[in-house]
């Protein structure tokens, strides 16, 4: 696999000059962010959504909902998070969307433009086009809408009238939560079924689940694999939305391979975001997790257990997992996560060759990798545009002398402030 960036730009990873000992307090989470934007947008009257994320991912979203007609007035801006205060319109076609390479975009953003009856454009980065879309158009096409293409391009054109459809979801979870976000505006509201292999990052599909459920929208999850949204209005809300817990993976991450201690405050009590599973992992993986008055604090012993791990209810976990078992004292296998093969890139591909390319020894599998730790050197590891593939060669750059990220601005997709946050976490805080 080559590297697909055009970016050539290499950011020296710092090393750790020793325990790290820090807190981070991470902006929100980019998935309750993408969904809380276009619930807003979907609403009965005007809503807020405070501490929303600020990156490329959420503009695009922010962006996305504006062109069809919502009005996103911010305040309480700062370089990651802003107060989003969102007036419903119409929602109108005539216009073209920018996806970027976001999976939350891609996916959502579509069966709310099947609302308009004028057409909408979708294209996005050329890593974009990569992605699977198939059953989500196909299912929009079933459900009364006019759809051209298969994968991005593409174009919609409503009025969608909704109904039953049968889609494979087991590329990724977002072809069902995407057209749950919007459902409840379809005059017959809509009844997914699954069918294929099990549907991954169910989590996430619970959280689309509580959200639409705290938005007044009635859902009916009781049967595997089926969901059920009912016709009717989403309530205009005021919402406050969590830290993003998957970004807090590479810092949490710092303190295992460090020996130190990292503590992320407002980590929620309950959550349905995957990143809450990093308590359990990293406990396996040798590190001690407790809550603190100051929030979730992560000691590490500088030594790292390898696990054996099934990750496919929280795959975008994976490559903060493998980077921590690339530097564990033992082998590790990542198994469940085929589907990563489409994320923002070929993330099982993209792990292996770049870790193999620092001295590694990490072995691709039908559905994940076999890492064996071995001795690892600097050199230059490959981001291939997905921003956790960067924050991962930060982690082993901890502890490898002359790690150089290439295109590190891509962590700009979730947390455009990543590598100042990073300096400051290594200076003691963030
Ligand atoms: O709905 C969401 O917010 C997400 C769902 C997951 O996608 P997949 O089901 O494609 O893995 C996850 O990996 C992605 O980062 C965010
Ligand atoms: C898979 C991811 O993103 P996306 O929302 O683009 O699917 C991710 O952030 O790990």
């Amino acid at each position: 696999m080559s590297a697909t960036s055009s970016a050539t730009s290499l950011w020296p990873a710092p090393t750790a000059a020793g325990p790290v000992r820090a807190t981070v307090r991470l902006p929100g989470s980019k998935s309750v962010t993408n969904r809380a934007l276009p619930l807003a947008a979907l609403a009965e009257g005007p809503g807020t959504v405070r501490r929303a994320l600020r990156s490329r991912d959420a503009d695009l979203m922010a962006a996305a909902l504006r062109a069809l007609g919502a009005g996103l007035t911010p305040s309480a801006e700062t370089a990651s998070s802003v107060d989003w205060h969102v007036v419903p319109g119409p929602i109108r076609g005539g216009v073209s969307i920018d996806v970027g390479l976001a999976g939350t975009v891609m996916r959502f953003v579509p069966p709310i433009a099947a609302l308009a009856d004028g057409e909408v454009r979708f294209d996005g980065d050329a890593a974009a086009r990569r992605r699977p879309m198939g059953p989500l158009l196909a299912a929009l096409r079933a459900l009364g809408a006019h759809v051209e293409g298969d994968a991005l391009p593409c174009t919609v054109r409503g009025p969608i009238r909704g109904g039953e459809v049968t889609i494979d979801a087991s590329a990724s979870s977002q072809l069902v939560s995407g057209l749950l976000l919007a459902a409840a505006r379809f005059e017959k509201g809509v009844t997914v079924r699954h069918s294929g292999p099990p549907v991954p990052s169910m989590p996430h599909i619970q959280m689309t689940v509580q959200m639409l459920r705290e938005a007044g929208v009635h859902v009916d999850d009781g049967e595997p694999d089926v969901w059920r949204v009912e016709p009717g209005p989403i309530a205009a809300r005021d919402l406050v939305v969590e830290p993003d817990l998957s970004n807090a993976a590479p810092f949490l991450a710092a303190a295992l391979v460090t020996g130190g201690t990292v503590t992320v405050p407002d980590w929620p009590e309950r959550t349905t975001q995957p990143g809450d599973a990093l308590r359990g992992l990293l406990t396996e993986m040798g590190a001690t997790v407790t809550r603190t008055p100051e929030g979730l604090a992560v000691t590490g012993t500088g030594r790292v257990s390898g696990i054996d791990a099934d990750l496919h209810d929280v795959g975008e976990l994976t490559p903060t997992i493998a980077a921590l078992a690339a530097l564990a004292d033992g082998p590790s296998t990542l198994r469940g996560i085929a589907h990563l093969r489409g994320h923002e890139t070929d993330r099982l591909a993209a792990l292996a060759t770049e870790i193999n390319r620092l001295g590694g020894d990490v072995r691709e599998t039908a559905d994940g990798l076999e890492i064996r730790p071995r001795p690892l050197r600097g050199g230059v590891f490959h981001s291939y545009e997905d921003h956790r593939m960067a924050t991962a060669g930060a982690v082993i750059g901890l502890v490898v002398p002359g790690v150089q990220v290439e295109n590190i601005a891509t962590t700009a997709k979730t947390l455009p402030e990543f590598a100042r946050m990073w300096a400051r976490m290594l200076e003691g805080d963030a």
